[in-house]
Order: C-alpha cells, then sequence, then structure tokens
C-alpha cells in the first residue's frame, strides 16, 4: 500500500537547506497498522504528506496502492487521494461554513457520487453522531468535530487511512474513542492504517512502530501490545 525508496526531502537551498527527511525506506501492506513516534520537528508531518502525495520528494521514489506517484501531476494525486486515501488532522480542518453531515458529504460529491447525503450520514451513524447531523462545527465539542472528520477521511473507504496527531487535542477519552476508531478501521476494512503521534501508549497498538529522529528512521519496532498480539 506504501513503498518509499530513498525518499529525502529538502527545504530551502544553500546555506538556509533544511534536511527533513534523509533516505527513508519504508513499506506499509494492506491490513497492516503503523504508527510514528518522534520528537517535535523530527519530520513526521512532511512524511506523511510525502505519503498522502501532498509534498513530493526532493529524491527517491514513492508508490501508494501500486501507483508510481512521481508520474502523476497534481490532478492525478487529487484522484489517487479521493480514490484510495483517508487523512484525519490534530486540528479537525472542518469547513465552518457546513453541518455535519454536509463536511462529510462534501469529498463524496467532488468525487460525482449520487448517494453522497445518505451515505454521510451512514458514517456519522457509525462514529455515534446521528444526533449531530445537522450541527455546525462550532456547535460540537472538540471529540465530536473529531469524530465527523474521522467520518469525513473514510466515507469514501479508503485503502489507506492517514492520521497526524489524531488525538493531541483531546482528552483521555475521547481520545481512546478515536484511536479505536483509526485503529479498528484496519479491522473493519483489511486497510492499511499510518498514525503520527506523540502518545507511546497509543504507538505501541499499532502492530509496527516507526521512531524518527532529524529526518531519519531510527528504529522499526514490533509494537508489543499490538492489536495483532491481541494483548489490547
Ligand atoms: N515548507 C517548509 N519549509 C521549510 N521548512 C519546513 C517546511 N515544512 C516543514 N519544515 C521544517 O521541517 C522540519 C520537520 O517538520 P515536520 O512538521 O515534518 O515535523 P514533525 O515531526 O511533524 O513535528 P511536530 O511533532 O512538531 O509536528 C521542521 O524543522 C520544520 O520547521
Amino acid at each position: 500500500m506504501i513503498r518509499l525508496n530513498g525518499v529525502s526531502v529538502t527545504f530551502g537551498r544553500g546555506a538556509t537547506a533544511v534536511n527533513v527527511l534523509r533516505d527513508i525506506d519504508l513499506a506499509l501492506a494492506s491490513g497492516e497498522t503503523l504508527a510514528v513516534l518522534g520528537p517535535s520537528g523530527a519530520g513526521k508531518s512532511t512524511l506523511l504528506a510525502i505519503v498522502a502525495g501532498l509534498e513530493r520528494p526532493t529524491t527517491g521514489r514513492v508508490a501508494i496502492a501500486g501507483q508510481d506517484l512521481a508520474g502523476q501531476g497534481e490532478d492525478g494525486l487529487a484522484r489517487l487521494r479521493a480514490r484510495h486515501i483517508g487523512i484525519v488532522f490534530q486540528a479537525f480542518h472542518l469547513i465552518p461554513t457546513l453541518t455535519a453531515r454536509e463536511n462529510v458529504a462534501l469529498p463524496l460529491e467532488l468525487s460525482g457520487a449520487d448517494d453522497a447525503d445518505a451515505r454521510a450520514v451512514a458514517a456519522l451513524e457509525r462514529v455515534g453522531l446521528s444526533h449531530r447531523l445537522d450541527h455546525y462545527p462550532a456547535a460540537l465539542s472538540g471529540g465530536e468535530q473529531q469524530r465527523v472528520a474521522f467520518a469525513r477521511a473514510v466515507v469514501h473507504r479508503p485503502s489507506l487511512l492517514l492520521a497526524d496527531e489524531p488525538t493531541g487535542n483531546l482528552d483521555r477519552a475521547t481520545a481512546r474513542m478515536i484511536s479505536d476508531a483509526l485503529l479498528g478501521y484496519r479491522d473493519e476494512t483489511g486497510g492499511a492504517v499510518m498514525l503520527i503521534t506523540h502518545d507511546e501508549a497509543l504507538a505501541r497498538r499499532a502492530d509496527r512502530l516507526l521512531r524518527i529522529e532529524d529526518g531519519r528512521i531510527l528504529t522499526t519496532e514490533p509494537a508489543t501490545s499490538g492489536a495483532m498480539a491481541g494483548a489490547e
């Protein structure tokens, strides 16, 4: 589902150049969950942006869902994301002028689905928000907003679900609910899940754990209490 070979990212040039990712090799198969841990500035969000096709590597190759991204223009990348990828961000990124159901329906409408509203409602029901369908984001709690964002990320049943600090703005109980939904997506669909987190306990629930620092992979470990081990 994800294959990165020798991926480096450098922002800026000359004396001000910053090497944000250095020679990253990474593979993630369908049905696997991966957590990425690392200190602030390590390059985690940049790695996620590379995998999502939102950022292009300075050097190296990126293939997602069997497609080499180097050959894709912006339209091709947008189509790939619309078909295969869902993303959940720390700051929710809901559109404030749209209701919950409109936020979730929007990506389906943009890809021409004629049953967008019904699928949006079903996705919101699955995250326990059937009583909040017509609320605007400002009228929802942080946890409710993240559940709407999760529903929007999975409403098109992507084969790859990405999350960048999805629980960073949430209290403990809500964080647990969102991490259960994210990791449960693999069990429900057989898709791949990659999440970035500062939370070691959450990271350990994934099948594999990748530590990055200063743009380099330090270690890749099986997470000891991962869902595959059945210890949770
Ligand atoms: N567009 C850009 N231009 C220049 N530098 C950038 C750009 N984007 C990111 N950086 C730098 O790259 C480094 C890695 O950023 P990144 O956001 O990937 O880190 P991170 O590990 O996700 O950090 P955090 O945990 O704080 O979110 C940082 O030093 C950041 O300032």
